[in-house]
């Protein structure tokens, strides 16, 4: 029997947009391995492949040539419905944009993704997460009724709830305030600590990325390097030596 250890991976991730003169490489032979319980970090130069390394990892886009697995599943040769099937199962999202649905109470936007997939909620899992997001007293209320902050959190809620093999977060703490923001990278964090989370989150910001437990540095479509147990600091230095 063999167990899974790997949330997701890819070999030689390779990804062009276009052709011809105005062929782009954003990922040039990438190779990763996310291991489980794990918050890794994604950080880089604008335009080095950040977004587009997140998207192929989560199968919300397609490589040009390579491989890439999802909790030991290869993605890269399903077709789409699949890979769908693939990414409601096993995969979370945070987006700096929340999207989270206009006409739905909080409650809801939690659930949705449960509902979409017909499962039932864990009413006790619920509840922790929405205790420790401190959303009880949100749960009726719509997105617009929110703070920035406060919808955030519904959406790592609603990433959470379904205990995804794998949460990627693109910049969620982006439209944040300091506050809001390191608050919502602590609760990241304590999702990894304490139930086992899994996250990968694209970050332009040093403070953002320490909350991680390892970084990994693109430039040019490459992995050029990677962090433990990072501080802002160290990562402001290895930031200013690539250029940025
Ligand atoms: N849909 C697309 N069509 C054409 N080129 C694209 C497309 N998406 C990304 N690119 C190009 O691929 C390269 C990598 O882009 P990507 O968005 O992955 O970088 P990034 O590191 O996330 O950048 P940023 O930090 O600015 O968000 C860039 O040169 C970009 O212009």
């Amino acid at each position: 029997m063999t167990t899974v250890t790997l949330a997701a991976s890819m070999r030689g991730g390779t990804k062009d947009y276009g052709s011809g003169d105005t062929a782009v490489r954003a990922l040039d032979g990438v190779n990763v391995d996310i291991a489980r319980h794990e918050f890794t970090a994604i950080m880089g130069p604008s335009g080095s492949g950040k977004s587009t390394l997140l998207h192929t990892l989560a199968g919300l886009d397609r490589l040009t040539a390579g491989e890439s697995s999802i909790a030991d599943i290869v993605i890269t040769s399903l077709p789409e419905a699949k890979v769908t099937e693939v990414r409601r199962e096993h995969i979370g999202f945070v987006f700096q944009s929340f999207n989270l649905i206009p006409s739905l109470t909080g409650r809801e936007n939690i659930t949705l993704p449960l509902d979409i997939s017909g499962k039932p909620v864990d009413p006790a899992w619920f509840d922790e997460i929405i205790g420790i997001l401190g959303l009880g007293d949100r749960l009726t209320h719509l997105p617009a009724e929110l703070s920035g902050g406060q919808q955030q959190r519904v959406a790592v809620a609603r990433a959470l709830v379904a205990r995804p093999e794998i949460i990627f977060a693109d910049e969620p703490s982006g439209n944040l305030d300091s506050r809001s923001g390191a608050e919502l990278l602590g609760f990241m964090r304590r999702a990894v600590k304490e139930f086992g989370q899994t996250i990968v989150m694209v970050t332009h910001d040093p403070t953002a990325a320490s909350y991680a437990d390892r970084i990994l540095f693109l430039e040019d479509g490459q992995i050029v390097d990677e962090m433990r147990e990072p501080t802002a600091d160290r990562v402001l230095d290895r930031m200013k030596q690539m250029g940025h």
